[in-house]
């Protein structure tokens, strides 16, 4: 029989299969805990989109595109899991895709925006667009490989971030940064163990883990890109982290960057 693009929304559609045993623990999800362990993509983004409102007016409003893909990242997943579908294996990546080239088009330091665009953050944005159509197009052709590629934007995210938390005189910010890198070390070692050891470690919930640390590394790094950026390019505004629900809780509290209160708002890279 032909094949549709309906087949494509099918359960089981996708090549990709993890370690956790399917329909092991209620009947109509294929990975319960790998679907369900996303539940934090719907909890720290959408807390930081309350806790940046101000850095949104003051500093940059693309700032809560980062966090409503993260959102999306998350539903994305979800769906994934849930039903192993080819759609829903491209909806996970595609987010994951676009997260990344909205943070880099976001907070890339102005130091290292291409020259040929004179050092314009719109055009850069602009020219980040049009890659961000292109990369999905080409995600769609070889779906298989779209994870591995996708790990790619580990490299440059890490090394900005050793690269700003060496010249970084806040120990807040380098503790931030520091447990970011941290939780993305073990993320990525809990990812590979359960795709590539599964048979040798036989422990299903590696995946689970991974969903957690990978959002904790990620929204950690975003927040410590957030203050490097406000710090290079509205320094008159003293940009702060600080910790929710209190600044005593710099372990387990949600950091953000707070700034001075301006009286004229600098819409600077909207
Ligand atoms: C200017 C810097 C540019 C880099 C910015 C990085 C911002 C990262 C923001 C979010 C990434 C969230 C990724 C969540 C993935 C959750 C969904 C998931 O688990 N999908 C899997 C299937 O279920 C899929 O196999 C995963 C594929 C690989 C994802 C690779 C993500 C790379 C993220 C890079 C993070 C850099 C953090 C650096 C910390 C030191
Ligand atoms: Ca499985
Ligand atoms: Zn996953």
């Amino acid at each position: 029989m032909a094949r549709s693009m309906w087949d494509d929304f099918l359960p089981h559609s996708s090549e990709v299969d993890w370690c956790e045993n399917n329909y092991a623990t209620i009947p109509i999800i294929a990975e319960f805990w790998n679907t369900v362990s996303n539940s934090i993509f719907f909890i720290i983004p959408p807390l930081l989109i309350y806790l940046f409102k101000q850095y949104s007016q003051q500093v940059c409003r693309s700032v809560n595109l980062v966090w409503v893909l993260l959102i999306i990242v998350g539903a994305g997943s979800v769906y994934f899991h849930s039903t192993l579908s080819l759609v829903g294996q491209l909806i996970d990546e595609i987010a994951i895709l676009w997260v990344c080239l909205a943070a880099l088009a976001t907070w890339l330091p102005s130091k290292y925006l291409p020259q040929l665009l004179q050092g314009d953050r719109r055009k850069f944005q602009g020219l980040i667009a049009g890659v961000a159509v292109v990369s999905t197009c080409l995600a769609l052709v070889k779906p298989e490989l779209n994870h591995g590629l996708l790990f790619l934007f580990g490299v440059p995210g890490t090394v900005l971030l050793i690269l700003e938390l060496r010249s970084c005189k806040c120990p807040l910010v380098v503790h931030v940064g520091t447990m970011s890198a941290i939780w993305w070390c073990v993320a990525v070692l809990c990812w590979v163990s359960d795709r590539f050891l599964c048979n040798i470690l036989q422990f299903p919930y590696l995946h689970s883990a991974w969903h957690i640390m990978v959002c904790l590394a990620s929204y950690m790094a975003c927040v410590c890109y957030a203050y490097f950026y406000a710090s290079h390019e509205v320094p008159e505004q003293c940009p702060r982290l600080r910790f929710w629900p209190h600044d005593r809780h710099t372990w387990f509290g949600i950091p953000y960057v707070s700034l001075l209160v301006t009286a004229v708002k600098s819409y600077k890279n909207l």
